[in-house]
Parts: C-alpha cells; structure tokens; sequence
C-alpha cells in the first residue's frame, strides 16, 4: 500500500472510504471481504507461526477466538475474519453482539455464518455467559467500533469493552481499539489492545500519549483504497490539515562527515544553561552534541564551578557577560536553557537576538521553554529575513508535553488527547520546528508537517536525556544540517540508541545514553 506512513484523522479516513465507493464504485462488501481477510492471514500469522500470543496476558491456548461484533462495519470486518478462520477448520470459535442487531453490512456477513451453522450469543442477554466466555478465549477479535464511532462508545457496548478488558485474555483489534476516536477524554471507555490490525490508512488517535499504550501492536492490511485518493483528500486538507506521518527512525542518519574533516569541519556547538544545583543539564547537553558528532563543544554555566562535572573534553567557563559574547561569535549552533533555573526573559531575549543576528541555528531546551514567548521570536531579526525570502526556519523547540501545555495555555492531559493542531500551532506562532517529546514523539515543521517517532522506550524516561537529544540537535545543526532535518535525525537517533542500550543494558543514565549515541551516530556496527 502506498502512502501507508500517512497518519488520518477516522473522519478523513471515513470520507476516504466513503469516496471509494461512491465515487469509484468499489463496492463496500469488496473493501469489507479484503479487510477481514487480510485482518484474519495477520491474525493467523500471530496465533501459528510466530507461536505467541501479542502479550503477556492469560491465554487459553485450546479456547475460542471469540468475535466481538458491532452493528458498523467494523463488525462486519471482524464477521468476515471469522468466517476465514472457520474455513481453516481448525479454531474454535464463537460470535458475541449486542441486542440492538447489526446494521444490513454486517448482518449479512452473520447471515454467511449462522447458515454455516454457527451461533452467537447477545451480550445484554447472557453478560454470565459471555463473560465466562471471554476469560476463556485464546483471543479476543474486538470489532465494536472503529472510524464511524460518534462521541464516547455509550450504552451497552461500554458494558462489554469493560468485560473485554477485564477478561484478561489478548484482545486483537481490528482497524482501532474500539472506542477511540479523533477527540476523545481520558475517561472514555475503551479497549485495551494487544494487537491493532488497521485496515486501511494508520489512525491518528493511535499514535497520541493516551492512545497508544492501548493499541499494542500495530499491523496494517490494505482493503484496496487508491493511493490517489488518500493524496486528494490529504493534499485538499479535507477535514484534517496538515500532513502527519510515522517515520522510520533506520531511515535518518546523519550526513556523512569526510575523512579529512578536522574538529572546525564537524561544527562547534555552545550551550548557555545551569545555574547552582542544576549544573548537570548544560553539562550532558554538551555532551550529547559531542557524540552526535560536533568537533568542539563549550558550556557557558550559572552552576558552581566543577558542579556536574562530567569530561573533560568540554570546554566549561562562568556564564558571564564576556563568555557570553565569546562563545556566540564562537559557535556555529547554540543551545540554550538545560537547567537555567536562574535566567530571566531578558537573558532569553537578548541570547536569542544575539544569536540570530549572528545567523546561528538556535535550539531552545527546558527552562528557555519557560521564558519564551512569541514576541522574542517575532522580534528577533533572523526569523522575518527567513519569512520573507520563505528559507526554512533555523529555531528548534524541544518540549515536553508539559512546556508545551504552559506555552499554550493548554492541560499535559489535552495534549495526551490530541497534539496534532497544537503543534502545527505551535510550529507556525513561533516559525520553529517544534519537538514534542514523550513515548511517541512528534517533529512539527513551521510549514505544517509532522513527523512521528513510535517505539516507546521506558529507559529513555530519565534525568538528563532530554538534555542530551538537545545537545544532539545543536550538533546536527552546526554540522550544517537544516533544523526540521536535525531535529527528526536528532529523535530518531536518540530513539535508536536508547533502544540499543536498554537492549544491552537494561536501565541507564543520560550520560550512558551520550556515550550510545556515539556509536549509532558515528556508524559503529
Ligand atoms: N467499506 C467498508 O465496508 C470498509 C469498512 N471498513 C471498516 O469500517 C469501519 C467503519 O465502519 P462504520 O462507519 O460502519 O462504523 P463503525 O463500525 O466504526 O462503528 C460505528 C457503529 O457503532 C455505532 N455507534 C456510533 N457511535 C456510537 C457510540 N457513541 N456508542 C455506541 N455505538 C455507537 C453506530 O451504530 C455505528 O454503526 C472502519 O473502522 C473499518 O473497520 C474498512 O475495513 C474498510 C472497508
Ligand atoms: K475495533
């Protein structure tokens, strides 16, 4: 499937849909029969070949694959995938749905099935019995709800998600864990999934911090849309601007440095940050920049001297007016605010100038987060020079989900929700690449596009590491790499080695993680 890394929105998703058979003619009961089936060889892969099940739950492993079906055509998707695994003649299995019947799509496919002589039971009917049923399962195949859901799953359907959930089988979703949907709340019922077999186009709300601890997995199969469709209707906005997509992080690296480079070649990165008792964040931002490659690294820092000292190859002076001066006519990037719990707006204001008028790539870190407004950036010379001649912005932004909702004026909680327009809002208000970190993280570009990182990595989740992916980005830049490049390379790097070293090494400290990323950037086997 091509375009198959674009992120939708289910309403966009259901006006592809929607567009496929309307104005294509592909019937419905055709796109229904390619999604079931492939749905059901990835199930099968997962229950045979791979000889797993997706999690660490309590399986039966001679109980049913039990079909949970809703009245949509998500039902109907999960109705077709049981009749392929009763065609193989070798699972149990059995339907559960629900009293208020199914819409005329999905009845038919469970009129194939009770012609082939299976039965099904009613959840508000026999909830003992389904229950019961369901702790026995080998696996669950969640079919409830998927892009047409409106609001919160309601009534009796929210009843059997809880008893889905509750059953402690493995639960495969099918297309979403049902009750998701584009703007949900914390509190709405939903699946927990162990699998999410996506039929079509990858869903927004799976790759969001409230969404995704619940998709488990994710496998996608394709129904058979036209490719040309899914670039209409993204390339038209419809009813989700901006172009979101998941990125491979194999597939960014950083540019290759020549053999006869010497340390000016590989770019000079200067941090401004600490202050007493913080003196650690400048420290392993600068070396986060020194293995991501930069030739030279100075820290100019508000902390004790030899607070947080770390190596000696960072060249380490007072955070003085002097030094000031010196390292920005020094650097060829700058990041600033790892642990500058002391500066003011001021500080920030007259750096941030500074190092604009000097056309030096800026990364903005932690406590700068906090003092930045868009009026420094407005201001400061560099940004409107860009704007004018449409040059790409040269600012990165690296907050967590936490400065990010203080610069918004938003909730952490409303950002788990949904990110995506206050990020493109973000990246816009300020002409900067926006980076929002957490278990997925997203790389907005000032022109709209966001760039998504999954693959959760617990051991990333400690002091200093994003200190580190700051002094990374700083690296990229000075090495002359364009910011919305840099900062996509810096995640995906960052990612890879915590992945590697959490392989090798179980938990870790950031400047464990510096010392990894030396070898994924520099190319170690
Ligand atoms: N053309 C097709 O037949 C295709 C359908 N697909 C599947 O179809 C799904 C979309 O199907 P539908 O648009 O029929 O809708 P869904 O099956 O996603 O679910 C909506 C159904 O749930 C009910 N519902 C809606 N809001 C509810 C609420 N708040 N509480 C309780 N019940 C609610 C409605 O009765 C509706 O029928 C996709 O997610 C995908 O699984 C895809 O597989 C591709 C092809
Ligand atoms: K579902």
């Amino acid at each position: 499937m091509n375009e198959q890394d674009l992120l939708l929105s289910s309403a966009l998703m259901a006006d592809i849909d929607r567009a496929a058979r309307e104005e294509l003619g592909i019937p419905g009961v055709v796109l229904m029969e390619n999604a079931g089936r492939g749905a059901w060889e990835v199930l099968r892969r997962v229950l045979q070949e791979e000889g797993t099940t997706p999690a660490e739950r309590k399986t039966s492993p001679e109980g049913p694959l039990v079909f949970c079906a809703g009245p949509g055509n998500n039902g109907g998707d999960a109705l077709v995938m049981a009749r392929w695994a009763f065609l193989e003649e070798q699972f149990p299995l059995a339907v559960v749905t629900s009293r208020a019947g199914l819409g005329a799509a999905a009845e038919a496919q469970w009129e194939i099935l009770r012609r082939l002589g299976l039965s099904r039971l009613v959840w508000e009917e026999e909830p003992g019995a389904v229950r019961e049923l369901l702790g026995g399962a080998r696996m669950i195949v969640d079919g409830l709800s998927g892009t047409g859901l409106s609001g919160a799953l309601r009534g009796s359907a929210a009843g059997l998600v809880e008893a889905m959930n509750a059953s402690g089988a493995p639960i495969a979703s099918v297309d979403l864990p049902s009750g998701f949907r584009d703007d949900p709340d914390p509190g709405d019922p939903r699946v927990r999934a162990d699998l999410t077999i996506v039929t079509g186009y990858l869903k927004r709300s799976l790759f969001t911090a409230l969404g995704r601890p619940g998709a488990g997995r994710i496998v996608q199969v394709d129904p058979g849309f036209p490719p040309s469709l899914v670039r209409a209707a993204v390339g038209s906005g419809g009813s989700s601007p901006s172009q979101v997509r998941l990125r491979n992080p194999r597939d960014l690296t950083p540019r290759p440095v020549p053999a006869d480079a010497h340390k000016g070649v590989r770019g000079k990165v200067g941090v401004v940050g600490g202050a007493p008792g913080t003196g650690g964040a400048p420290l392993l931002a600068g070396l986060g920049a020194l293995y991501g490659g930069a030739g030279m690294v100075r820290v100019c820092t508000g902390a004790a001297p030899g607070e947080g000292w770390c190596d000696p190859s960072l060249m380490v002076k007072a955070d003085t007016r002097e030094n000031r001066t010196g390292i920005l006519d020094w650097a060829s990037a700058l990041v600033i605010g790892p642990g500058w719990t002391d500066a003011g707006r001021d500080d920030l204001r007259d750096l941030l100038g500074e190092a604009r008028q000097r056309s030096l790539p800026v990364v903005l870190d932690a406590q700068a987060l906090r003092l930045l407004e868009p009026a420094l950036v407005v201001e400061s010379p560099q940004v409107s020079g860009a704007e004018k001649s449409g040059g790409e912005a040269s600012l990165i932004l690296t907050p967590h989900p936490g400065e990010l909702a203080a610069m918004l004026g938003c909730t952490p909680r409303d950002l788990a929700c949904n990110p995506w327009e206050a990020l493109r809002k973000t990246a816009e208000i300020y002409a900067a690449v926006v980076v929002l970190k957490g278990s997925v993280t997203c790389v907005a570009d000032p022109d709209g596009r966001i760039s998504v990182f999954d693959g959760g990595c617990p051991a990333l989740a400690t002091a200093g590491t994003g200190d580190v992916l700051a002094g990374l980005a700083g690296a990229l830049c000075a090495a002359g790499t364009e910011a919305a490049e840099a900062a996509r390379t810096a995640v995906a790097l960052h990612l890879r080695a915590g992945q590697r070293l959490a392989s090798r090494a179980g938990w870790f400290t950031a400047r464990d993680l510096a010392r990894s990323l030396g070898e994924i950037s520099g190319g170690a086997p």
